[in-house]
């Protein structure tokens, strides 16, 4: 090993590199590969072709999440034939090539980004791919993890390799304190409001400085979750204390000795002192307040005490363009403020914000009010297993007492590829990641925010400062609640 001074994504692309012939993509080894019921089924279709066997089916983790209703008596019989094809190809495929599938029924099954890491597979130091441009959630635990296409699942298939160009280095701290009430969807989305959509183009971000270390594992998630938000490759987190003890005990973690070997590898992981980025940046934790993206790219974003924008950001022509449709679309009239902004739906779930921190945070804004009579509003929890421990915890008589749906686990309205769904000119306050044209139904207007966020639009109607809140007869755990 040489003595240069590394950077974390240095160390974990270093030794995965297989080969690296001159003037041509690096072709990286691949630890784990996650496969979901999307873009897997030409993959294998190619394998089977071709008359290849899958080269490491211990190292392929299979679960359904797009397409899978939410709604219990609808998931046996799935009425979407795209959806109900795709689903039995995944069943099909796992079983003839050798790959565990977390199946509809399943304890396990859920999101493909909620479940990795909740069970274990996820670890530092881990190149991970998935056939999904989230897969970048998984850097959070200090993982090279990156989103592929359905070519290159069927060449990490067949070879359990990645052909690769090394992404440049860019890193993001974020220093001080948060306020309460002021969340890790805050800081991303801030942070894409700051340097836009392709801000990170081309690079790998690292996120560092205190208010990240202060992160749960659940929050840092979030943040690296929606790195490809900003057009970055990957985003990572430096494990630390807070990773090993998340990691610990879980099905698929080191047990014994050699837990003890693992966490001495992980703990050299972080960057090293002085050692170099291709781009910084700084931001403030006090100067983030709660977010909400008004527009039709999730860089397209404010303060919820500030108000839809009366001025194009970039004033080129195209800028101005962009502009003038993310408002048309959205149906919002400029320099409106945040909050006199009224909603339809709500919809908390997701890869980004469906973990139990989440649930519990959206609980405590919502527990002993109701949602609003013009508002439908739903939960739907990330994985089985976070449904279980919600229901554990009474979370869901909470969100159901207070006039939320409770649904079973999967993407939902994050996207429209299964029956939750959104009607045209419906506006949502969703605590996914996109809100593209259309992402949730077409016609449909989606406003980016975070759990805490979205729970206190459900109860009020409209956006509302959650900083503000009032917890319904808890008002002496008020601080602790939101914080
Ligand atoms: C369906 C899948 C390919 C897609 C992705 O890659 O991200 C989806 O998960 C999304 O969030 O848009
Ligand atoms: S929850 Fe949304 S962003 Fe995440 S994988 Fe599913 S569709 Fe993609």
């Amino acid at each position: 090993m040489s003595d240069k001074l590394r950077t974390l994504f240095e160390k974990v692309w270093d030794s995965h590199v297989v080969v690296a012939p001159e003037g041509e993509p690096t072709i990286l080894y691949v630890d784990l590969h996650l496969i979901h019921e999307v873009t897997s089924p030409q993959a294998f279709e190619g394998l089977r072709l071709a008359g290849r066997p899958v080269r490491r089916p211990d190292r392929c983790i299979a679960t359904v999440d797009h397409n899978v209703p939410t709604i219990k008596d609808h998931r046996l019989i799935i009425a979407d034939q795209i959806a109900s094809k795709q689903i039995l190809t995944l069943r099909d495929n796992c079983k003839e090539f050798g790959v565990e599938l977390f199946d509809v029924h399943s304890p396990e099954q859920g999101i493909v980004h909620v479940i990795g890491p909740e069970l274990g597979i996820t670890k530092p130091g881990m190149t991970i791919v998935c056939g999904d441009s989230h897969t970048s959630t998984h850097g959070a635990f200090g993982a090279l993890a990156f989103g592929i296409g359905t070519s290159e699942v069927e060449h990490v298939l067949a070879t359990q390799t990645l052909p690769q160009s090394r992404p440049k280095t860019f890193r993001i701290s974020v220093e001080g304190k948060l306020s309460p009430g002021v969340t890790a969807k805050d800081i991303v989305l801030a942070i894409i409001g700051e340097i836009g959509t392709d801000g990170a183009t081309g690079h790998v971000i690292e996120y560092a400085g205190s208010a990240i270390r202060e992160l749960s594992m659940e929050g840092r998630m979030t943040v690296c979750n929606m790195s490809i938000e900003a057009g970055a490759r990957a985003g990572m987190i430096a494990p630390d204390e807070t990773t090993f003890a998340y990691v610990k005990g879980r099905r698929y973690s080191p047990q014994g000795d050699k837990w003890d070997e693992a966490v001495a590898h992980w703990r050299s992981l972080a960057t090293d002192e002085g050692a170099t980025f291709d781009r910084e940046l700084t931001l403030r934790a006090e100067d983030i307040a709660p977010q909400v993206s008004w527009g039709t790219s999730p860089g397209m974003v404010v303060p919820v005490t500030g108000n839809v924008p009366s001025t194009a950001p970039d004033d080129s022509e195209a800028g101005r363009r962009g502009f003038e449709r993310a408002l048309a679309y959205m149906a919002l009239k400029p320099g409106v403020p945040i909050t006199g902004i009224t909603i339809d739906r709500v919809f908390i779930g997701s890869c980004t914000n469906s973990r139990i921190e989440d649930l519990r945070a959206a609980a405590r804004v919502v527990a002993g009010h109701h949602v609003h009579t013009n508002v439908s509003a739903m939960v739907v929890p990330g994985s089985q297993a976070v449904k279980a421990e919600a229901e554990r915890e009474g979370l869901d008589r909470i969100f159901l007492e207070a006039g939320f749906e409770w649904r079973e686990p999967g993407c939902s309205m994050c996207l429209g590829m299964n029956p939750d769904i959104l009607s045209p000119g419906e506006r949502c306050a969703s605590t996914s990641n996109r809100n593209f044209e259309g992402r949730q139904g077409a016609g449909s207007h989606t406003h980016l925010v975070s759990p805490q966020m979205a729970a206190a639009a459900a109860v009020a109607g409209h956006f509302v400062d959650v900083r503000e809140w009032n917890f319904a007869g808890q008002e002496e755990t008020a601080h602790a609640a939101i914080s």
